[in-house]
């Protein structure tokens, strides 16, 4: 059996506020292989940033891991009381933000950017394997002038260029593992087609494990096998990609499919009404239920178990769509209204 590249098991992480504590992540269990591609989806606001920033140590000083364990490479780096993710952070995991300004130092050539990140995770490396690393990586990201790239501060570069090299200073290191936070959504389609390409390619190629963090469900679809529906810190719902999008079996996972206009061509777009709770540690049952029109009284009076096939193809919820009555039923057609 292969080794996992990441594995995150009963994740918990609170916010401590002046008055009250604030649950952002709660029983979180995920596991990637090597070369697989693992989609996050869900709302604004259900935790997906909070658990990328979890995995390379870049948590607000009020935000804490209360409970459970990430082991990257078999290595646990983070659990209650101890974080060592700086030491995986542009090593082990790379990270490509959404804004490519965040992974780019607006004051440094994009040669320093790379050759710094070398120096810093693949000691003893040469110059000249330096030089040659960072054209082979740039060659990789279809950036055919590599030598001009290098040579270029950041604001000389095009916004899809800039992304490309956010990407190249992701991999350069040869990571486990690539974290992607929304970083196709500031692009215009053709240039966000060229990098789900690209990230395609990389992970045949490196067999790292991807972690797409997105809103667009169908972008997700296009790339991931797998996908994990976050809703108000928790996993509504992980299984593979065409399961979740074909058979949902959480009303959230349904409700977020109905309301993407390409899904639902033939059927009306319905967004799904009201928005998320705040979920404090006194918080009981399921976050979704006073947006969802299959609640009833005993899914807010206890926290609601994981049911289905286990950790990788499941779903938090004890009144589910069943297969034949999910948007499954009919592939490719409109989802019914939940
Ligand atoms: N330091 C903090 N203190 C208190 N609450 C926080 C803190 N950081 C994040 N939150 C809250 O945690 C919740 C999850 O935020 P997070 O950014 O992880 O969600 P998200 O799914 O990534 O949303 P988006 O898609 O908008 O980035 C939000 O309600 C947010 O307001």
């Amino acid at each position: 059996m292969t080794a996992s590249a990441l594995q995150i098991e009963d994740l918990r992480i609170e916010a401590r506020l002046a008055d009250d504590t604030l649950v952002l992540v709660d029983g979180l269990d995920l596991e990637l292989a090597p070369g697989e591609i693992v989609g996050v989806v869900g709302e604004s606001g259900s935790g997906k940033t909070t658990l990328v920033r979890s995995l390379i140590g870049l948590l607000d000083k009020n935000v804490t891991v209360a409970r459970g364990a990430v082991r990257v490479g078999g290595e646990q780096v983070l659990a209650p009381g101890r974080d060592t993710t700086a030491s995986v952070r542009g090593g082990a995991i790379g990270t490509v933000f959404q804004d490519a300004s965040r992974s780019l130092n607006p004051v440094l050539k994009v040669r320093a950017q790379l050759r710094e990140l070398l120096k810093a995770h693949k000691r003893g490396i040469s110059k000249g394997e330096a030089e040659e690393r960072m054209r082979t990586v740039l060659r990789r990201m279809q950036i055919d002038d590599p030598e001009r790239v290098l040579g270029s501060y950041p604001h000389q570069l095009s916004g899809g260029q800039r992304q490309r090299v956010a990407i190249a200073l992701a991999v350069v290191s040869e990571p486990q593992i690539v974290l992607a936070d929304e970083c196709t959504t500031a692009l215009d389609v053709t240039t966000q087609a060229e990098v789900v390409a690209l990230f395609r390619e990389l992970v045949a190629e490196l067999g790292v494990a991807l972690v797409f963090v997105t809103h667009d469900l169908l972008l997700a679809a296009d790339l991931c096998d797998r996908v994990v529906v976050m809703y108000g810190g928790q996993a509504a719902e992980i299984g593979p990609t065409r399961r979740v999008l074909l058979d949902p079996r959480h009303p959230y996972s349904a409700g977020l499919l109905a309301a993407v206009p390409s899904w639902s061509a033939d059927g009306p777009i319905r967004g799904i009404e009201g928005s998320a709770p705040r979920v404090t540690g006194a918080f009981t049952g399921c976050r979704f239920a006073d947006r969802c029109p299959r609640a009833t009284e005993e899914c807010r009076a206890a926290a609601i178990p994981w049911s289905g096939g286990g950790e990788r193809d499941g779903y938090r919820c004890i009144h589910p769509l069943s297969p034949a009555t999910a948007p499954g039923a009919s592939p490719g057609g409109p989802p019914v209204t939940v």
